[in-house]
């Protein structure tokens, strides 16, 4: 780490050798010059100045580039749906999420879904593909509209006294918190109402670990543990480990009294037989209840709210920043939805309803496309990967495979910058490569939690846009690539409560 250490700064100083990477990020070389000693020149992404970054590398190079980390790291970085699709579909006894990027996460979440890998990955995702049920997640609809009811009503409030403008990563962050815990595991935390111990321990959590990512001194665990920040990483962590474990235990008790066996958890399509959740799913194997300790042995249960519930919330942010800078989109969703629940009782959104919102799911997916809330992924592959026009990448070499990239690549997606929902219409979406799309990823690997994540997506969206108007705040927005893509010093739009014709109050 220390020779690595050593070779990041020369590359650094050396301009010449560093032209690809820090093209855009001159005003950072300049930084570095003269702090010459300050550790933060080592920051090797700069979180704010990597979205332009990326912009500019994919406006030079249309399918893929190679960037060298000190002389010990060669990352290829791929854009283009062509050289995505070779590797994205590799199997996984072949694909290895790398330690770089991902080995950061693990005191955190273990070896669970999203960071383990082979036969062991292929095991945990056989046992958790059934928690993402249709049939369970039908059921997850009336919490998506129950929390998006309670940060509704606390914007009134906030409105009444003269607070309009809110910053959506904090607001929407608590709400989709709150709906993971309750459909996960059964568990009100009443996060948007009150702070806990917990809460303030998961973002905690996140933010360390996109400091430690940022500074490579870090990254070396021997420094990392004995460091302040490591102090409180560690504390974090051994609360959210004690939260699940208890939240875990109460329900595992629960089934044994009830003789819960594994034929309660999903029920069968189109029945209405008794459906239990995630975290029963995860309890109930075939092989009956597993204890505490196999559970544990798939990985800590967290990392389903962790991957859940910050991408999401990213999402639904930039979908009401798009909206609120596109007016007249933002009036054909509210048209579309005020004609969905005209003549209702009751302002709920049902799952049923979430197929006949065709062009709010247009303008959410164009948001997706232009704001990625995963931004990257990064893969070894113990093979050689052929990809087009003959090239290989050489095995165990780290590949970048760049979402925020390919979605602005404008050989695919013509003046990409633009916001246009229109590009997610059926006919002009014929022809189009799977591998341009790929805000949950593709091939096996992809996001369990998709049809979820896009279901309370619909809701929210469809719930905040009759209740509220939303409209650009007059501030700079200037994308900020963490863990996931948020906005540099927040998003904030101002908001305006919208009397619809039918029922004004939430159900
Ligand atoms: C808009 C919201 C979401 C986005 C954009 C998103 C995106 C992604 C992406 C790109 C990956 C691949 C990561 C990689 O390979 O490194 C992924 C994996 C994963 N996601 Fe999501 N996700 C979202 C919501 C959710 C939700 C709601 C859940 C769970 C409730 C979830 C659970 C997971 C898990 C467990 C994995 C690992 C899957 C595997 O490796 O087999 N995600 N997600």
């Amino acid at each position: 780490h220390i020779v690595h250490f050593l070779c990041v700064s020369i590359t650094l100083f050396n301009s010449n050798s560093s032209n690809i990477l820090y093209e855009d990020c001159l005003i950072d070389f300049n930084f570095m010059v003269h702090n010459p000693w300050s550790l933060d020149v080592l920051l090797l992404i700069c979180p704010s100045c990597l979205s332009s970054l990326v912009n500019q590398l994919v406006q030079t190079y249309k399918h893929s580039c190679s960037w060298f980390l000190g002389p010990f790291y060669c990352l290829v970085r791929l854009f283009h749906p062509d050289y995505n699709k070779p590797l994205l579909l590799a199997s996984a006894s072949i694909t290895v999420k790398d330690e770089l990027f991902y080995g950061l996460m693990r005191p955190w979440l273990g070896q669970g879904l999203l960071l383990s890998n082979g036969e062991r990955w292929s095991r945990h995702r056989r046992l958790l593909t059934p928690a993402f049920h249709f049939d369970i997640l039908k059921n997850y609809v009336v919490v998506f509209n129950h929390s998006t009811d309670i940060m509704h009503a606390k914007w009134r409030r906030l409105v009444a006294a003269g607070q309009k403008r809110l910053d959506m990563f904090d607001q929407i962050s608590l709400m989709t918190l709150d709906s993971l815990l309750k459909c996960t595991f059964s568990y009100d935390s009443q996060c948007q109402e009150k702070s806990s111990e917990y809460i303030t321990a998961i973002y905690e959590l996140s933010t360390l670990v996109v400091k430690r990512q940022h500074y490579p001194p870090h990254h070396w665990d021997w420094l990392y543990w004995r460091s302040a920040n490591g102090q409180r990483f560690r504390k974090a962590c051994s609360v959210v480990h004690g939260f699940t474990t208890d939240i875990i235990q109460k329900r595992r008790t629960q089934l044994l009294h009830q003789g819960a066996t594994k034929s309660q958890c999903v029920s069968e399509p189109g029945t209405r037989k008794k459906v239990t959740d995630f975290i029963d799913v995860l309890l109930l194997s075939k092989v009956g209840l597993l204890s505490i300790q196999s559970i544990q042995k798939y990985g800590n249960p967290m990392q389903y709210v962790f991957s859940g519930h910050d991408t999401t919330a990213s999402g639904i942010s930039w979908v009401l920043y798009n909206l609120a800078a596109h007016p007249k989109y933002q009036e054909r969703c509210r048209d579309e939805i005020d004609s969905l629940l005209k003549g209702r009782e009751t302002e709920e959104i049902q799952w049923d309803d979430l197929t006949n919102l065709p062009f709010t799911t247009m303008c959410i997916k164009e948001s997706l496309r232009l704001h990625p809330p995963v931004v990257a992924l990064s893969r070894q592959y113990t093979k050689d990967m052929p990809v087009p026009g003959g090239r290989t990448i050489p095995k165990g070499t780290i590949s970048l495979l760049s979402i925020y990239g390919t979605h602005h690549n404008s050989e695919i997606w013509p003046n990409p910058e633009v916001y246009d929902p229109m590009r997610f219409d059926p006919e002009k979406s014929k022809g189009r490569s799977s591998y341009a799309f790929i805000p949950f990823s593709a091939g096996p690997r992809n996001c369990i939690g998709q049809n979820f994540a896009m279901a309370e997506m619909r809701v929210a969206i469809a719930l905040t846009l009759r209740r509220f108007r939303v409209s650009l705040s007059g501030q700079n927005v200037r994308r900020l690539y963490t863990l996931i893509l948020r906005a540099e010093g927040g998003l904030l739009l101002d908001i305006e409560p919208h009397n619809p014709t039918g029922p004004a109050t939430p159900t």
